[in-house]
């Protein structure tokens, strides 16, 4: 079987040329719910899911025959032309959004990360500046917080009410560039209650992992596998245990990004479970990445340092092979809840300025193009989840709660036409010599995944046709995400 990756060709000049679709004899599938449905498409919008449906002249009919139709996968996490660690990451906003389209994402939420003295206005319209024009799907931010300060509370809620920002990632590593105490995590977590936003933390114990550095590079340890040995998981759980601690004592939501290790993703589940038990509901929610679950800290595929340095993200890949399948499980129960893929790509020249100190390795991995594969191949193919659970943590709940549901992450009636059509059955080998990113490693090399993106619509415009890649540059909007989301700050015991 050809797969997608070998077949797709980019073809930036094909116009689609009808704006009404029909999409018929496919299985829709949402987060709670999975039926035979057809669905209508004029103008970027679905205005039908039903049989039988009208198809009025000038109808484009896309057969979903034994495909699954669902809504376009989003990614919360990507760090697209980041400046990070003295390299700038590859994945700009036209390359990544084009390998997202090409895995069946639909929408991207980026971090726009400001130095420790920057303006968070001034960022946001950095980040916006290098987006528009370049994607090919659309796109939110979420806004980094490197220092705090009365101004940047003051410029929190300039962003909320006037930029259409809902999240802020704050970090408890990166000790001297982005890393916060806990006081500053205290207010932070306070100034995004007061706003009804959403406080994000990179959850490991960066004076320790400071402190750690120091002692195996003096110890003469300074290979990529260093990297592992610096902040091993019981940094992560330490870090999860006191966000959570301060999150609930200031009464505000938390969002913990990239949970990459068994031990915190217990210490998270443990306090969703008692905030359950106290409270009558929670408002700490967990992301895992598609590097967490397809892959592990592997010496077997590691042959030389690049191999190694490819594999450096933060938190590192842990080497307990039991992880991918145990994070897989708490995605199945939920005490996880989304994936993304923290796609912040280095190509082996930028990795290498760490060849000589462990700790200068540009942190970050590849996953916006693969993370939808990946998924589907651990999570439904290998019977941990059903495809309804699938599109709940690779769509839905992202959507939920940064607050863009139902207009992203569902098939319904009004909500805008992303929609990837799934086939289920067909295979494709993941490798850097035939995917869209551009980065020169993929750490999915050789994988096999099922579940393969036939079509892909991106507000109602075919982007993947029939297995051929056609991805319009600039298409993509930004996508404003307003506070109070009831998801996150009013969700009633039993969600509807
Ligand atoms: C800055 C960014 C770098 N990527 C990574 N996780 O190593 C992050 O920490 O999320
Ligand atoms: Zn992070
Ligand atoms: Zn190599
Ligand atoms: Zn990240």
């Amino acid at each position: 079987m050809e797969n997608l990756t070998n077949s797709t060709k980019e073809d930036p000049m094909m116009k689609n040329s009808s704006n009404r679709i029909l999409i018929k004899n496919g299985i829709v599938v949402n987060a709670d719910n999975i039926m035979k449905n057809d669905i209508y498409i004029e103008e970027g919008i679905i205005k039908m899911v039903g049989l039988n449906l009208p198809e009025p002249e000038d109808t484009r009919i896309i057969d979903a025959t034994s495909f699954l139709v669902m809504p376009g996968g989003i990614d919360p996490h990507t760090h697209l032309e980041l400046e990070f660690m003295g390299a700038v990451s590859v994945d700009d906003f036209y390359h990544g959004t084009k390998a997202a389209v090409a895995g069946g994402t639909t929408m991207i939420m980026d971090f726009a990360l400001p130095d420790k003295d920057e303006s968070l206005i001034d960022v946001y319209h950095k980040w916006r500046a290098r987006a528009t024009n370049k994607v090919c799907c659309d796109y939110a931010l979420h806004i980094g917080i490197a220092k705090w300060s009365a101004e940047v509370k003051t410029q929190m809620e300039e962003l909320c009410k006037v930029y259409g920002v809902n999240s802020f990632k704050m970090f408890m590593a990166y000790k001297g560039v982005y890393m916060l105490n806990d006081t500053d995590l205290y207010n932070s977590f306070e100034a995004c209650k007061n706003l009804g936003a959403i406080p994000m933390v990179h959850a490991e114990n960066g004076d320790i992992i400071f402190e750690n550095t120091k002692r195996l590079l003096d110890s003469g340890i300074t290979g990529a596998n260093g990297h592992a040995l610096s902040r091993p998981e019981e940094v992560e759980a330490e870090a999860v245990n006191r966000a959570c601690v301060i999150s609930k004592q200031v009464g505000s939501p938390l969002y913990i990004v990239h949970v990459m290790s068994k031990s915190a993703a217990n210490i998270l589940a443990e306090h969703r479970t008692a905030q359950i038990k106290e409270e009558g509901r929670t408002k700490i929610f967990g992301e895992t990445l598609a590097a967490a679950v397809g892959t592990h800290w592997d010496e077997n595929k590691i042959n030389c340092w690049h191999d190694a340095a490819a594999h450096v993200l933060s938190p590192p890949l842990r080497s307990d092979p039991d992880t991918p399948h145990f994070l897989l499980n708490l995605l199945a129960n939920d005490a996880l809840q989304t994936t993304g893929s923290d796609n912040a790509t280095f190509n082996a020249n930028q990795k290498a300025l760490g060849e000589n100190n462990f700790s200068k390795i540009p942190n970050g991995v590849n996953g916006v193009e693969d993370r939808m594969s990946v998924i589907w191949e651990k999570g439904v193919e290998s019977n941990m989840f059903d495809p309804c659970r699938f599109v709940e943590i690779t769509s839905t709940n992202a959507a939920k709660i940064f607050n863009i549901y139902p207009r992203k992450g569902c098939i319904g009636v009004g909500s805008d036409a992303d929609i990837v059509i799934w086939n289920p059955n067909k295979k494709r080998t993941i490798s850097a010599k035939t995917h869209h990113q551009a980065v020169d490693y993929n750490i999915f090399e050789g994988m096999e995944c099922h579940g393969v993106p036939e079509y892909v619509l991106v507000g109602g415009r075919v982007c993947v046709d029939n297995g051929v890649l056609k991805v319009f540059k600039g298409q993509g909007k930004y996508i404003p995400t307003p506070t109070n989301s009831q998801f996150v700050y009013n969700k009633p015991n039993t969600f509807c």
